[in-house]
């Protein structure tokens, strides 16, 4: 199995800032952000699954477009995976005849292009080939998740969103086969306090969160703020020596 970034920053601009999107094989999306308008149509209708983090737009803004472009094409709905207050969000302010057409109900009701597919904290939604993705608990500023995937080479976590969180941190900690972490750390520690406002980590938060973690991943840093990525950065690599976090960047791809 393989994980290819597609988006991994906290805002926009030229090409390398686009952001949260990550595609598992060809048929998986875990959020939707601006980094699914990178690929081409042919790899846009292969989209089977998203599995939604939580419902701000950076993470989401792609799945209107990605349905509008591909809907005809398919023959299958595109399923959309989240938690059910996430789901009553995009149903409420997204897919709500205003933001955007129900495609739920488009063409009809009983063959639409998009469904939507509640998921749990904890619960696994089997992917086929051997491929998992378990909801874990997350902490942001709306509801959201993280996601443990996994498949007969190990499991990979991604944070998505969150501030620190122990119920992730233990979750993570339950894993055997943890390969790769990718944890957000959108903030300096200037900004700490917009960290915790916006239910965000900074580098000393991270230092934390990582202290506590038993096994020993690969660390992937995602959803830099562009303005300030640079000095995020290098405050991580002067708290978080023992797992050398690295920056994740868009077109890496991770294997499992
Ligand atoms: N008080 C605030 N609470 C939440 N988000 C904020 C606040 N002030 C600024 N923001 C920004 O709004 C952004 C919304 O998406 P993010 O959570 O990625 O990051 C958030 C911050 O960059």
């Amino acid at each position: 199995m393989k994980l290819r970034v597609l988006g991994c920053s906290g805002g926009i601009g030229g090409r390398d800032q686009r952001t949260t999107a990550l595609l598992v094989d060809d048929d998986v999306l875990i959020d939707a952000g601006t980094g699914v308008g990178d690929l081409e149509f042919e790899e846009l209708v292969r989209i089977d699954h998203i599995f939604v983090t939580h419902a701000h737009l950076d993470h989401i803004a792609m799945i209107p477009l990605l349905v509008d472009t591909v809907g005809e094409a398919r023959s299958m709905p595109i399923v959309v995976h989240a938690t059910a207050e996430t789901l009553r969000i995009l149903r409420s302010h997204i897919f709500n005849w205003l933001v955007w057409p129900d495609f739920s109900s488009i063409p009809d009701r009983h063959n639409p292009f998009l469904c939507f597919q509640e998921m749990r904290v904890d619960e696994v939604a089997k992917l086929g080939r051997g491929r998992f993705m378990k909801a874990l608990p997350a902490l942001h500023t709306v509801p959201a998740v993280a996601y443990q995937l996994s498949g007969e080479g190990g499991s990979l976590v991604f944070s998505g969103d969150t501030a620190y969180s122990e119920p992730l941190i233990a979750a993570i900690n339950e894993i055997p086969d943890l390969r790769y972490l990718l944890v957000e750390t959108a903030f300096p520690d200037a900004l700490h306090d917009l960290a915790l406002a916006s239910r965000h980590l900074c580098p000393s938060l991270l230092a934390l969160f990582l202290e506590r973690i038993k096994s020993n991943p690969e660390v992937w840093i995602t959803h830099l703020k562009p303005s300030r990525a640079r000095t995020t950065l290098e405050e991580i690599a002067g708290y978080c020596g023992r797992f050398s976090p690295k920056a994740l960047y868009n077109g890496l791809e991770l294997t499992l």
